[in-house]
């Protein structure tokens, strides 16, 4: 079955609880992209109790967006919990090359073997060692530029990284897809790719393969978001019929989105 549509079908039918330790910024958007998709969102983030909400949830999602030495406490906990009982998790990197801060604590992050890594090109870059490809939480460079970059921060953590963007790529460091679809105000749309890490942990519960997951995920967003694109007015209207299109995904093109890309 085509990754898009396994996804849209599953997260409706299953309807997995997932844990989000996310930055103030990306919390309601992210909240409500999972409801919307079918999802059960539990914005739980405190270190007196992020594990045991991770050990109730299907999927874990943690995002560096606005770090401070409590919340990485309980990003650490809920990740270890996650890692114990093989919960897929997801870890976004934001702006992961601005400061030493954000550096070390994805350093021990990534030690806690996510499932998936989501980030924009400029923090993928970052990852893997180079420097420049960001300013701030944005991306300098485009997707395609970190191709390569992606499928060694993938082998070296034995994880899928997603790179967003204009075509999303998604790797093992084995296999690649590709992406295609959305609406050039998606990245106006602050904390849409926060969102899209959240969605991506919804689906790794509901679809064994943390590849095909991924991919339909980012298939599922690109999806509502051509189509939404065509009654919005900007971004700001965007990001509101984006949520009503998820919620309503019958008519959407969900199939052909994901694309394998030849070795
Ligand atoms: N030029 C584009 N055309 C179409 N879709 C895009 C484009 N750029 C990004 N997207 C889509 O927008 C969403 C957000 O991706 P983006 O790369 O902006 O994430 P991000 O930089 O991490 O965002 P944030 O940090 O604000 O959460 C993804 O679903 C991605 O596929
Ligand atoms: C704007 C912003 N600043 C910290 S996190 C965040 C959300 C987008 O990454
Ligand atoms: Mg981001």
């Amino acid at each position: 079955m085509d990754p898009t549509s396994a996804v849209t079908t599953a997260l409706r039918e299953r309807s997995p609880l997932v844990q989000c330790l996310t930055n103030y910024v990306s919390m309601d958007l992210a909240a409500n992209v999972l409801s919307a998709a079918g999802a059960s969102p539990a914005m739980v983030h405190d270190p007196h109790e992020s594990a045991d909400m991770a050990a109730l949830a299907d999927a874990v999602c943690v995002n560096i967006g606005t770090p401070s030495p409590s919340w990485a406490d309980g990003m650490r906990l809920a990740a270890e919990r996650a890692q114990v009982d093989a919960t897929p998790w997801v870890l976004d990197p934001v702006a992961v090359g601005a400061t030493a801060y954000r550096r070390e604590l994805v350093v021990d992050l990534l030690q806690l073997r996510p499932t998936v890594v989501r980030g924009n090109a400029g923090e993928v870059l970052a990852l893997a060692g180079a420097v420049g490809g960001s300013r701030g939480v944005d991306s300098l460079a485009a997707s395609h530029d970190a191709h390569d970059a992606a499928a060694l921060v993938a082998r070296e953590h034995g994880c899928v990284v997603v790179v967003s963007g204009e075509v999303d790529v998604v790797t093992d460091g084995d296999r690649t897809l590709h992406v295609v679809g959305g609406h050039r105000w998606m990245p106006m749309i602050t904390a849409l790719g926060c969102s899209s890490s959240a969605l991506v942990a919804a689906a790794c519960a509901v679809v064994d393969d943390p590849l095909d997951a991924a991919a339909g995920a980012m298939g599922l967003l690109a999806a509502a978001g051509t189509s939404a694109a065509a009654v919005a007015q900007g971004p700001a209207s965007l990001r509101v019929a984006l949520v009503d299109r998820l919620a309503d995904p019958d008519g959407l093109e969900l199939v052909g989105r994901v694309r394998p890309v030849p070795a």
